[in-house]
């Protein structure tokens, strides 16, 4: 028999609490990885990418313990081709690594999960709660649920710092990732006028430069690429819960042209041209690249 296959919403809600409490839990193991398993690992993931051990550790970690929560039917990663399966009915999708080349140069880096209702690959509409930790100076995880936003640091237990994080209305800070020559014109054109206004910060790393927006208002953006018009991103792993959260905190997202959570990837592993912040930024990037 399922687990919970036929459960209250209650049941729900708990397992949820359960995912976000496992992987606060697994932050301190997540950091010693950072510190011990720092080489490349010889592999590559779905995407392309060169692993690190690190890498591999996070995802053999998260799969281990994400899939022993009751509750929980399936576990997607970044890291891994198919998705690995247990009984239940709710599904996490994770970067259990997000700015991996960050490593070496001991920058940020940090952990994305989202808790869908269906079986990835599947619209970000289908999200229940997303999140991320970020294994910065402190230990810091930002949970959107319900429609809220809170922020916490870990330690030997977890402290709100912010009960109701919400993206701030006059925006402060910019960060482009792809490279000026990279981009489409009509994206350098756009780019040019938000440097006019905003402070540049970019740090290699979508979790720490997103929470710069979320901290002090602005955009953040990996667009679409003139030899790669999908941008770099993955949609089911760092865009739709990255998307949930900057929504959740009265932000905006978009791939150019809607919400990143309208979209209903075929693949796993899709990618996607990805924008993120305050609402007034997105339309006019909408509005001025005309993706
Ligand atoms: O090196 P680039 O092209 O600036 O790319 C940086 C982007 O790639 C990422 O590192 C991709 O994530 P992974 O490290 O999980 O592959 C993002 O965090 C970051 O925004
Ligand atoms: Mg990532
Ligand atoms: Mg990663």
């Amino acid at each position: 028999m399922s687990k919970s296959l036929d459960a209250p919403a209650t049941q729900a809600d708990r397992t949820v609490a359960q995912v976000i409490d496992t992987i606060a839990d697994a932050a301190s193991d997540v950091r010693t990885a950072i510190a011990t398993e720092r080489e490349h690992s010889g592999t590559v993931n779905p995407s392309g990418d060169e692993q690190l051990a690190a890498d591999l550790r996070a995802d053999e970690l998260f799969e281990e313990r994400i899939l022993g929560i009751d509750g929980v039917a399936t576990y997607a990663s970044e890291e891994r081709e198919e998705v690995a399966t247990s009984d239940g009915r709710l599904h996490v999708a994770m970067d259990p690594l997000d700015g991996s080349s960050n490593l070496e140069p001991n920058s940020g880096m940090g952990t994305i999960f989202g808790v869908y209702s269906e079986r990835p690959p599947t619209t970000g509409r289908n999200l229940l709660a997303a999140g991320f930790v970020i294994y910065g100076p402190v230990t810091s995880m930002v949970v959107a649920r319900d429609g809220r936003v809170k922020e916490y640091v870990l330690g030997d237990d977890r402290r709100v710092v912010d009960d109701d994080v919400t993206v701030p209305e006059d925006p402060t800070v910019f960060g482009f990732g792809g490279g000026v020559d990279s981009w489409t014109d009509d994206f350098r054109t756009f780019a040019e006028e938000i440097r006019r206004e905003l402070k540049l910060r970019y740090g290699g790393a979508m979790i720490a430069d997103i929470n710069q927006v979320l901290t002090y208002g602005g955009i953040f953006a990996y667009p679409a690429l003139q030899s790669r018009p999908e941008g770099k991103l993955r949609l089911q792993f760092e865009g739709q819960p990255m998307a949930y959260i900057v929504e959740a905190a009265g932000g905006r997202s978009s791939n150019g042209e809607q919400s990143l959570l309208d979209l209903n990837p075929d693949e796993l592993h899709e990618r996607t041209p990805l924008h993120l912040g305050n609402a007034s930024l997105i339309d006019r990037l909408e509005s001025e690249t005309g993706q």
